[in-house]
């Protein structure tokens, strides 16, 4: 889906968004596409927020590249301050004329310059390009409250840039530059609580796991199986994501990984790799003292009952 390139001089890492030929379509996902869209081409940010393996990286890479510009990714992390995102001076530029006009004489005229360099955040909000903050709450408050004023006022305040190119310490936002944001609401390990002025910049849009026919339709795209058997596999999935059985609801990606390891229900391995793909999710030691096969075993029965044929599963 995407070819890289780097901006001049910067080490920024710009992704070129191309319609992906594996991305499904269906009535659900280009619903939420085109909402995304509505908002971005009227200036506003947008923020798909929905649980984990739910679509959103996928979906937010897609409407960027609906805007047909270049992309830039960030990954929400801890670690990041400010400056990870506005960049700041590193190392020198050596200026050296070596004069030879007069022979036997040569002059030598040497000049050091802090190099300012432009990290991401900057580099999308100069060139005008879409910016792509996936699970932005894992960052911490502080470090993203540069946004406020770029989505708001659309500057980016730059303290330190001004005494290096002798110009404003702001740099006006590019008028096609774009954000799109993701998070995961039910995330409690690892992020932080947004603060209310920048989700009350950004328009949320919640999305929820796909609907059936939209799963199987992401499975078979996404593994070649037949529409009978990614059918059975997100059966079984969305079974067992419903039955508050689990520690961590399986997701879409439990089923491309049991649809693509497998050569389908009558695989020989078929049981014994969604019991690898699914046991820990199911939790050892879950509160109901039911151990994942036999979890498993109840949901195939279940759903193999209603099939004409009965895989032999063991
Ligand atoms: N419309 C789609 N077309 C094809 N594949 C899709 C589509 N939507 C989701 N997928 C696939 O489903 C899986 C999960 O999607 P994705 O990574 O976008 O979810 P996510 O919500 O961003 O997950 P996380 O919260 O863990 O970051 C991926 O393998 C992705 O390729």
């Amino acid at each position: 889906m995407v070819s890289k390139t780097t901006t001049g001089k910067e080490k920024v890492t710009v992704i070129n968004p191309r319609q992906t030929k594996g991305f499904v379509h269906t009535e659900a996902i280009n619903l939420l596409a085109k909402r995304g869209l509505r908002y971005l081409n009227a200036g506003y940010p947008i923020h798909y927020s929905g649980p984990t393996g739910c679509g959103k990286t996928t979906l937010a890479m897609h409407v960027a590249s609906l805007l047909n510009r270049p992309v830039i990714l960030i990954n929400g992390d801890d670690e990041y301050s400010t400056s990870s995102f506005i960049g700041g001076e590193q190392g020198y530029r050596k200026h050296m004329v070596v004069d030879k006009f007069v022979s036997r004489v040569t002059k030598v005229d040497e000049s050091y310059k802090k190099q300012w360099v432009d990290e991401r955040l900057t580099a999308a909000c100069r060139y005008g390009f879409t910016l792509i903050y996936n699970e932005f709450t894992r960052s911490r408050p502080e470090a993203n409250n540069i946004l406020l004023s770029v989505l708001e006022e659309r500057v980016l305040p730059i303290p330190g840039m001004a005494s290096r190119t002798n110009s404003s310490s702001f740099l006006k936002v590019h008028p096609d530059f774009s954000a799109i944001f993701t998070s995961n609401p039910e995330e409690y390990a690892g992020v932080y609580r947004s603060q209310d002025a920048l989700i009350d910049r950004m328009i949320t849009l919640d999305m929820d796991y796909y609907d059936k026919e939209t799963e199987i339709a992401i499975v078979m795209a996404k593994s070649g199986q037949s529409y009978h058997d990614a059918d059975i596999i997100v059966k079984i999935i969305r079974k067992l994501r419903d039955s508050d059985l689990c520690e961590f609801p399986p997701t879409l990606r439990s089923s491309i990984v049991i649809a693509k390891t497998t050569s389908g229900v009558n695989d020989e391995s078929f049981r014994e790799v969604c019991l690898d793909v699914l046991s820990r999710k199911i939790g050892l030691d879950n509160e109901n003292g039911l151990k994942p096969e036999i979890v498993i075993d109840d949901i195939f029965n279940d759903i193999f009952k209603e099939e004409k044929t009965v895989p032999d599963l063991r």
